[in-house]
């Protein structure tokens, strides 16, 4: 099944929170944990059993794996692999954008049911041009995976690029309009979404493009439910909230973090509804 089809049965099944897996130095301490690949893999998978049978999507940050070199990208394979078998998606924020050979390097590790890290969708950047990240798009089409382009997102520097303009109107616009024409006619939505922050206010740009919304920044960043509703107004059926610190925060703990994730998800259930 496609992944728009997926995302939109496991939302409707779980809810729509996202909960981030980002292993900061400053969580593992407050978990009692060293900073080393041991606690690495024990926050790690803490998290992941308590979070994973509980809601729709899973977001690890890679670059909390990475930092460990070769022993944390093996910590992050077993995430991927234990957070899909407790029946959540994975969105891997991976954030990669390069030429479009390169970026067809990057589809293969992370798109391709092939490899250990392969994941149901990843986060990309379009700023090396649009065209850039085709390879990704068009391997997730072929196996049935996502990708989320960033847009409008959760950092305050992000309108230096974001909002400068072009002949057409702005970049995070030519963005949008781009992710629009991917997902056109797909019901109950395409498979390429969109990375919006919940921090950035307001916008006009058009965000209703058939398609996912990944709405990071809720929660530790600040953003509510309120910012949502304000942001998104009749495109918010489509967004998925992401929260990462907020929720991990409630760790170690797997009663106590379980209860974050599904109060978390109780805050933003209503955002579908009229
Ligand atoms: O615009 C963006 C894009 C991605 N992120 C990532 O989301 C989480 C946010 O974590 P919190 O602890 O909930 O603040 C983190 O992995 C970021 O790299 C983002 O914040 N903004």
């Amino acid at each position: 099944m496609r992944f728009g089809s997926r995302l939109h049965e496991a939302m409707d099944a779980r809810g729509r929170i996202c909960v981030g897996i980002d292993p900061h130095a400053s969580l593992l301490h407050d978990w009692g944990l060293d900073d080393d690949v041991a606690g690495l893999e024990r926050f790690a998978l803490t998290a992941v059993e308590a979070i994973a049978p509980e809601v729709s999507v899973v977001k690890p940050q890679s670059a909390f794996f990475e930092r460990f070199g070769s022993r944390g990208v093996a910590v992050l394979e077993r995430v991927i692999a234990d957070s899909r078998a407790a029946g959540a998606l994975v969105l891997l924020d991976v954030k990669r954008g390069d030429i479009g050979s390169t970026s067809q390097a990057y589809a293969d590790a992370y798109l391709d049911p092939a490899s250990s890290l392969a994941s149901d969708a990843i986060t990309v950047s379009p700023f090396l041009g649009f065209g850039s990240i085709e390879p990704m798009i068009d391997t997730a089409r072929r196996h049935g995976a996502g990708v989320f382009v960033l847009a409008l997102t959760s950092n305050k520097e992000g309108p230096e690029v974001q909002a400068a303009r072009t002949p057409s109107g702005t970049v995070a616009g030519d963005v949008l309009a781009r992710l629009a024409e991917l997902n056109a006619g797909a019901t109950p939505m395409g498979d390429f979404g969109a990375v919006v922050g919940a921090t950035i206010g307001s916008t006009d740009e058009p965000l209703d493009f058939n398609g996912p919304v990944l709405a990071p920044g809720f929660g530790a960043q600040g953003g509510t439910v309120a910012d949502l509703r304000r942001i998104f107004g009749g495109a918010v059926r489509n967004v998925l909230p992401s929260s990462s610190r907020e929720v991990l925060a409630a760790g170690p703990d797997l009663r106590a973090l379980r209860a974050a994730a599904r109060q978390a998800n109780e805050a933003v259930a209503t955002l579908g509804e009229a």
